[in-house]
This record gives C-alpha cells, structure tokens and sequence, in this order.
C-alpha cells in the first residue's frame, strides 16, 4: 500500500473514531472540554506567577513583572514589589489546589465516558447481532465475534484513553508554547518549528504503527480461532494423537505475533528516540539564542528552559500516545466493519405483532416457497404445503436434500426468497415472525446444552417454569432414569455442550428443554438420532400423545423413527418429491394416545 494511502486511511479511520466519541460524550464532552483548558490554563497561570516568584528570589532588579512591564508585553500586570512574596506565594499554593481539584474532576470524567463509550461500542455490536438474520449469522466465525466483543473492544477504549490524553496534552502544550511567545518570541518561535518538524516526522510513523497494528490484530484473531478450534476437537485430537498439530500451529502463530510486538516496540522506540532528540536540540537552541543572540534576562531564560522542560512531558506524551493510538485502531476499524456488514440486510417489512396468543397450533401453509442460501444455488424450491394443526409430520431424503433448510424457513429463522409462508392466514414476517419464533421450540441437529445445571438448562427455553413442570417434562423426553441416577438432580452440571453426559441423555435433556414451552410446533431435526431405537418409540409414542397437540415435524433418517407420523415429506434436491398420508401410524398414534 503506498505511503498516501495508508496516511489517508489512517486520517479517516480516526476521524471516524472522533466523531463515535464525540456522538457519546455530547454535554460529557464539552464538560470534559472544559476543564482540560481549565487545567492547563491553571498550568500556565502557575507558570507566569514563577516569574515574579523567581525575580524576588535571585534579586535580579530587571526581572520579574517590572521587566515584562518595561519591555511592554505584560502592561497589563504592572510591577510586583518585592514586599509581596508572602501574598504571591500563597498565590501559588492556592492555584496549585485548584488545579488539581480541576484536574481531578477532569480525570473521573474522562475515564467515566471512556468507560462508557467502550460499552456503548459493545451493547451496539451486540444489538447488531441480535438483530442481524440467521444467514449472515451462520456464516460468521464465531471466536472472531468472541475476540471482537472481548479484546478489540478493550482495545478500542484503549484508543479512547490515547485520544483524550492526546487532547488533554496538546491543549497543555498549546498552553505552554502561548506562554513562552508571552516571554520571548523569538525563542518560543525556534522551539515551535522544531516541534512541528518533529510532529510531521512522526506521520508516517503512525500509518506504519496502523499496520502493524493490524498484523498484531490478525495474528492475536488467529490465536484466538486455535485455541477454540482446539479445544472444540479436544477429544478427537487426543483420542487420534493428533494434538501436536495444535500445539505446533498455536505456537507458530504465537512466533509471528512476538516478532509483529517486537518490530512495533522497536518503531515506536525509534520515533521516541528521534523525538527525544529533537526536543534537547530545541531546548539547546532556545538556551544558545537567548544567550548570544538575544538579550534575555537570566530570570526569563531560567523559566524559559523550565517551560521547556515542562513541555518536554506532555510532547513525548502526545507522540507516545499517538502511535499508540494509531496501533490500536484497527480493533476499532474491525468492529466497525462487522457492523457494516450485519447492517447490509435491509429491514424486514413489519407485520402485526398484536393479536391474540394461537389457541393452537395455527395452520402451517408454504405457497410456492424457494430458498437459496447465500453464496450458492442450493437450497429449497416450489414448496407448496399446509402443515394441518396438530399433525405428526416426518421429514426424510438423502443428505443435503434441503430437510433442514425446509425447518428453517417453518421456523422463520430464514426468510423465503420467493413465495409465502402463512401462520394461521397471516404472512410470517417482521413482528410475527419474531412471536412466532418466540412460541415454537426447535431442537437442532447440534444438541445445544450450556455448561450449567440441568435446571439453568431447562429455565432459558422458559425462566417462569416450576421445578415440577421441569420434573414433567424431563418425564416426557424420557429423562426421569436419569434424574434419579444423578446425585445432584436438577442442580448437575452438565458440562461445555453437556460433555458429561452421554449422546442420547444429552438429546433428552434438548428435547425436555424444549418441551418446556408448550410449543405449538415442535421440530425436531435428527434430534433423537443418539437414542437407542426401542428409547425412541417410547418418547416418539408420548410427544404424538402430548395433550395440547403441537404440529411436530419430525427430520429422521431412520424409517422406524417415522412410523408414528402421520404423514411424511420426502425430500430430494430441495424439492418434495413424495408426499404420503400415513394411516397406520395415525392409528398407532390414537391407540397410544387413548392409553
Ligand atoms: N448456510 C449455508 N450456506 C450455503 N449452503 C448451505 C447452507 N446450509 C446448507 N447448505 C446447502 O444446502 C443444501 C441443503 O442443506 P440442508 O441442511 O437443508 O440438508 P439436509 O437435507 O438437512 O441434510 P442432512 O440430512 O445432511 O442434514 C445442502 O447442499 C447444503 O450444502
């Protein structure tokens, strides 16, 4: 990337920033605005009294005020007795209290919006992703999102911290340099053209510290997706002996970004060091021209070196602070893209959302329904079906004949390209697809169990339910055996993805979850696959007796899993291509409700 480009990026990257800021600071802001001026105008006003203080101190007749006065660039302050040490003093000392009563109060408003907007940056990208379709959601990496909302975002206050520090020290150095013009313009005019050559130097300096930033963000990402990965395929690795693989990538990955950190320690040192030197270089050319070249009184050369010493810490501050700050940025750049990313979909048409809660299972009606999902042309077509209320429908086809893809759309977690879905005569979108997904209960192909209890388990699918309507339905999924064997009953812990237990008890306690709702469409994709086949008409046999009758769609491989349905869908490339009214299963299914 040339040079241009990168400093371009960089202005408007931290543009972009700024503006973020400022838009959560508002009244903040400005408050914070003014005490940083008021703290270093408490700084300078410090400085001007040392003037005086200095003249009385060494006796130089010439200094002090009464010189200023003279030579007329303070007419305005007239000349100070020497009588007045006492009074100048305490001067002093009470300007000093003020200053770090303003200082305070400056600094726990700077960290409180810092605070803030680091969090107003996380509860935005989580909004985001709340809202943002199942589509765009799927496709994302999910340790990327995790590393974006944990470190990118403590980075990005990091930034926020360089930036309010920066303002906080060019503002003191503006400040400063006014100050030193006040005492001798030509002086103070040497050491601002040696500041500003120093601040330009230092541009390219902050696009090349943006870059390796970035390398560094990547590198840590890629750590990050390892370390998931590997301990996502712990068992696998172990049980093949594989895990050195692991350890071999990880580690390759943690050279790279020990190298990346040592070349931006070694760059950010250089610019200090450049720097550095260009700031003795002012101060020894301040010292020289004011000595040979320029009549200075002692007095006001020894304040003015002082004033430099004094600017010497909010400079380096400033230029210590701005690499580290352009270092930084591209956590902030990144979170910002995947915002702009999840933002693409337009929003979706709203429909009513009040209404009546269904007093059953509504009718389920696909008309001419077509899916395709992003980036290829597979997926669903010419769907064109009502799910009866209360009907026991199977779902069965060769795999990636569009099963799944089919749950989906009847769950309103993907929106169909082309024709409609109807929940009870109404068009599944916007408000109602949200109740709808809020009432339905979907147990996925991918048991999803947190590492919890049981109970914390089963409360997410419903929080107001009663430890017997969790009892009733870990009975109905067939997870009483269970219970019973657990010492800690509902109070076990169930393990990452419930890891402690078993492929089939970890379905049941899915389905129990589920159950939890009171669901009118309950689907169950491949969802009691781990269950021993015998276990599996048992809970098949009570979910089509259940009293408040959901539809329930059931996706199957195995025919025996189907017997109960009444009906069952078969699928082949995206299409129904056989649709059969299962009489013999309806019978089977009445006798057991009867019994
Ligand atoms: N998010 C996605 N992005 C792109 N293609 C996808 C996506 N999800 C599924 N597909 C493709 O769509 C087709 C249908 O997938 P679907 O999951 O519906 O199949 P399925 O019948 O449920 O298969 P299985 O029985 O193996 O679960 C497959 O060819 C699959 O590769």
């Amino acid at each position: 990337m040339d040079k241009d480009r990168a400093g371009r990026e960089l202005l408007r990257s931290s543009r972009d920033f700024f503006l973020d800021f400022c838009a959560h600071a508002r009244g903040d802001g400005v408050r914070a605005a003014i005490l940083i001026v008021l703290g270093a105008g408490a700084e300078g006003v410090g400085l001007l009294l040392l003037v005086p203080l200095l003249g009385l101190v060494i006796g130089d007749g010439r200094t002090g005020w009464a010189m200023m006065a003279s030579a007329g660039r303070l007419p305005w302050l007239g000349a100070a007795p020497a009588a007045r040490l006492a009074p100048l003093l305490a001067c002093f000392a009470l300007l000093v209290v003020l200053r770090a009563v303003v200082l305070w109060h400056r600094d726990v408003l700077l960290a409180r919006l810092r605070i803030g907007f680091v969090e107003e940056q996380r509860g935005r990208l989580v909004s985001r992703l709340i809202a943002a379709p199942w589509t765009r959601l799927s496709a994302l990496p999910h340790a990327g999102v995790n590393h974006l909302l944990s470190s990118d975002i403590i980075l990005t206050g990091a930034c926020a911290h360089f930036m309010v520090q920066g303002a906080t020290s060019l503002f003191l150095l503006l400040v400063q340099w006014a100050l030193a013009c006040v005492f001798s313009l030509p002086l103070a005019a040497v050491t601002g053209v040696l500041l500003a050559g120093a601040s330009l130097a230092l541009v390219p300096q902050l696009a090349r510290s943006r870059r390796l930033g970035r390398d560094v963000a990547d590198a840590n990402l890629h750590l990050a997706t390892s370390g998931a990965q590997f301990l996502g395929g712990l068992k696998l690795a172990l049980s093949q002996n594989v895990q050195h693989r692991f350890a071999d990538e990880f580690n390759g990955t943690l050279r790279r970004l020990m190298g990346q950190q040592v070349t931006l320690v070694r760059e950010q040192s250089k610019s200090q060091l450049a720097f550095t030197t260009l700031a003795s270089l002012a101060g020894a050319a301040a010292i020289v021209v004011g000595v040979w070249t320029l009549d200075v009184p002692p007095a006001v050369l020894i304040v003015f070196v002082l004033l430099l010493a004094r600017m010497s810490a909010p400079a380096a501050q400033l230029q210590q602070g701005a690499q580290q700050f352009a270092n930084f940025l591209p956590s902030y750049e990144k979170i910002r893209a995947l915002e702009a990313e999840l933002a693409q979909d337009p929003p979706e048409v709203d429909a009513t959302t009040d209404g009546p809660a269904w007093p059953g299972p509504p009718p389920l009606r696909f008309h001419q329904v077509g899916y395709r999902h992003p980036g290829g042309d597979r997926g669903v077509s010419g769907l064109d079906l009502t799910l009866e209320p209360g009907s026991f429908v199977g779902v069965m086809g060769a795999s990636g004949a569009g099963k799944t893809t089919f749950a989906d759309l009847a769950v309103g977690l993907t929106v169909p390209d082309v024709g409609t879905i109807m929940v009870g005569g109404h068009p599944l979108v916007g408000g109602l697809r949200r109740r709808w997904a809020a009432a339905i209960a979907y147990a996925p192909q991918e048991t999803f169990l947190f590492h919890d209890s049981i109970r914390a388990n089963l409360s997410w699918a419903n929080p107001q339910a009663t430890e017997a309507d969790m009892r009733a339905a870990l009975g109905l999924a067939g997870a009483s055996a269970l219970m019973d064997r657990l010492a800690s009953g509902l109070d076990t812990v169930v393990g990452a993805q419930g890891g402690l237990l078993s492929g089939g008890e970890r379905q049941r306690l899915a389905l129990a979850r589920a159950l939890m709702r009171r669901p009118p469409l309950l689907v169950l994709d491949e969802s009691t696959s781990a269950v021993d086949i015998a276990g599996e008409q048992v809970l098949l046999a009570s979910l089509a007796a259940l009293p408040w009758r959901p539809t329930i769609l059931l996706i199957a491989h195995r025919r025996e899993s189907l017997a109960l349905c009444d009906r069952v869908l078969e699928f082949a490339e995206g299409r129904i291509v056989a649709d059969r009214r299962m009489e013999r299963a309806e019978a089977q299914a009445s006798a057991h409700r009867a019994r």
